[in-house]
C-alpha cells in the first residue's frame, strides 16, 4: 500500500540537517506499521513524506500505486484524500463544533450539506462522539479531542491513516482507549495505519510491524514479536527493555557475585526467552527430571504482545558439571532462546 524507496530529506539552511538518509520501507495493505525513535530521529519528517507535507529531497513515495513525488499540486490534493492524518495536539479549529470540525475537509471538497451529514454521522458514531456534536473543542477532554481528529481524518474515506504521536499528549488510560479505537477502525474499515511514536508501549499494543529509526536511518524492522524477542541494535534493546525486562536487576546481579568464567564450584545462570505456545512446555521440569538438576528461578515473567505470549526466565542450574552441560545443550535444542549469562556459587 505504501512504498518508500531511497527517501532522503535535507533541510537546507545555515544549519543544514540530513533528516532522512536513504530510507526504504514497505507497508502492506491493512497492517498497522509503527515507526519508533527518540526525539530528533526523523520520525515526523518520515511520516510527513508519506503524504508529501514534506517533499523528500530524493526518492519515491508510492501510495496505493501512485507515485506522489511526480504529481502536480492539484493531483496531489486529490490523492491526499486517500491519506488521513492525526496529530499529537489534535489541530482542531477552536471556533467550530465537533460536527463542523469533522465536516470541514468535506466542505473544502465541495460536498453538499446532506452528503456531508450522511458521510459523517456514522463516523461520529464509530468514534463515540454522537452525543457531543455541538460541543466546542474547549469543552472536550484530550481523548475526545483526538476522537474528533480521528473522525475528521476518516471523513474523506481514506485508505491510509497517518498518526503523528497521536497519543503522546494523553494519559495512559486515554492512550489505551485511543489505541483500541485505532485497532477497531483498522479492522472494521480495512484501513492501513502508519504511526510514529517514542513509546514502545504503543508499538506493543497495536502494531503488526515496527521500524526503529535513529539519525535518519532505519536501524532494524520486522514483525513486532520478532523485534521484541530478538532486538539486534543497542537502541532497539533500550526501547524493548523499557517494557520487557530481560535482565536481572542490577542489585541482584551484585548480590549474587556473578562471575564471567565457569570456575570450579560455580553454576551457570541461564536466560531463557520463549514465545507462543512453547511457554506451556514443562522446560524446567524437563531439566530436573532428565539431568537431576536443581533449577532455581531468579527472575521471570510472561508478557503478552497482542495475542502472542512472550516469556522470560532467568535460572541457575545446579548439579554435577557434566549434567549442567547436558542441561545447557538440551535447552539449545529446544525452540527457545537460551543464553548463559554468568556463573554463581550456590549454597550446596
Ligand atoms: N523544518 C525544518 N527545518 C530544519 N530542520 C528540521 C526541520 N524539521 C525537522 N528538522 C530537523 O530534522 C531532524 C529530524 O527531525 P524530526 O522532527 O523529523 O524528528 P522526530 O524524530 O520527529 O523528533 P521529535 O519526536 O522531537 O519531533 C532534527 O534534527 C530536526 O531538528
Amino acid at each position: 500500500m505504501i512504498e518508500l524507496t531511497h527517501i532522503s530529506k535535507v533541510y537546507e539552511g545555515p544549519n543544514r540537517v540530513e533528516a532522512l538518509k536513504d530510507i526504504s520501507l514497505s507497508v502492506k495493505e491493512g497492517e498497522i506499521f509503527g515507526v519508533i525513535g527518540q526525539s530528533g530521529a526523523g520520525k515526523s519528517t518520515l511520516i510527513r513524506c508519506i503524504n508529501m507535507l514534506e517533499r523528500p529531497t530524493s526518492g519515491q513515495v508510492v501510495v496505493d500505486g501512485v507515485d506522489l513525488t511526480k504529481l502536480n499540486d492539484k493531483d496531489l490534493r486529490e490523492q491526499r484524500k486517500n491519506i488521513g492524518m492525526i496529530f499529537q495536539h489534535f489541530n482542531l479549529l477552536s471556533s467550530r463544533t465537533v460536527y463542523d470540525n469533522v465536516a470541514f475537509p468535506l466542505e473544502l471538497q465541495g460536498l453538499s450539506k446532506a452528503e456531508i451529514k450522511e458521510r459523517i454521522l456514522p463516523i461520529l458514531d464509530i468514534v463515540k462522539l454522537s452525543d457531543r456534536l455541538n460541543n466546542y473543542p474547549s469543552q472536550l477532554s484530550g481523548g475526545q479531542k483526538q476522537r474528533v481528529g480521528i473522525a475528521r481524518a476518516l471523513a474523506s474515506n481514506p485508505k491510509v491513516l497517518l498518526c503523528d504521536e497521536a497519543t503522546s499528549a494523553l494519559d495512559p488510560q486515554t492512550t489505551k482507549s485511543i489505541l483500541e479505537l485505532l485497532k477497531d477502525i483498522n479492522e472494521k474499515l480495512k484501513l492501513t495505519i502508519v504511526l510514529i511514536t517514542h513509546e514502545m508501549q504503543v508499538i506493543k499494543e497495536i502494531c503488526d510491524r515496527v521500524a526503529v529509526i535513529e539519525g535518519g536511518v532505519i536501524l532494524e524492522e520486522g514483525p513486532v514479536v520478532d523485534v521484541f524477542t530478538g532486538p539486534k541494535e543497542k537502541t532497539t534493546k533500550e526501547f524493548v527493555s523499557a517494557i520487557i525486562s530481560h535482565k536481572l536487576p542490577e542489585e541482584a546481579w551484585r548480590h549474587l557475585n556473578v562471575q564471567s568464567e565457569w570456575q570450579e564450584g560455580l553454576h551457570p545462570i541461564i536466560r531463557l526467552n520463549f514465545t507462543g505456545d512453547v511457554v506451556d512446555e514443562p522446560i524446567v521440569a524437563g531439566m530436573i527430571r532428565r539431568f537431576g538438576l536443581d533449577v532455581s528461578i531468579l527472575f521471570g515473567g510472561v508478557d503478552y504482545i497482542q495475542d502472542t505470549s512472550f516469556g522470560h526466565l532467568i535460572v541457575v542450574l545446579d548439579g554435577e558439571r557434566a549434567n549442567e552441560e547436558r542441561g545447557i545443550q538440551y535447552l539449545k535444542d529446544l525452540p527457545i532462546g537460551s543464553e548463559v549469562i554468568g556463573y554463581v556459587a550456590t549454597n550446596h
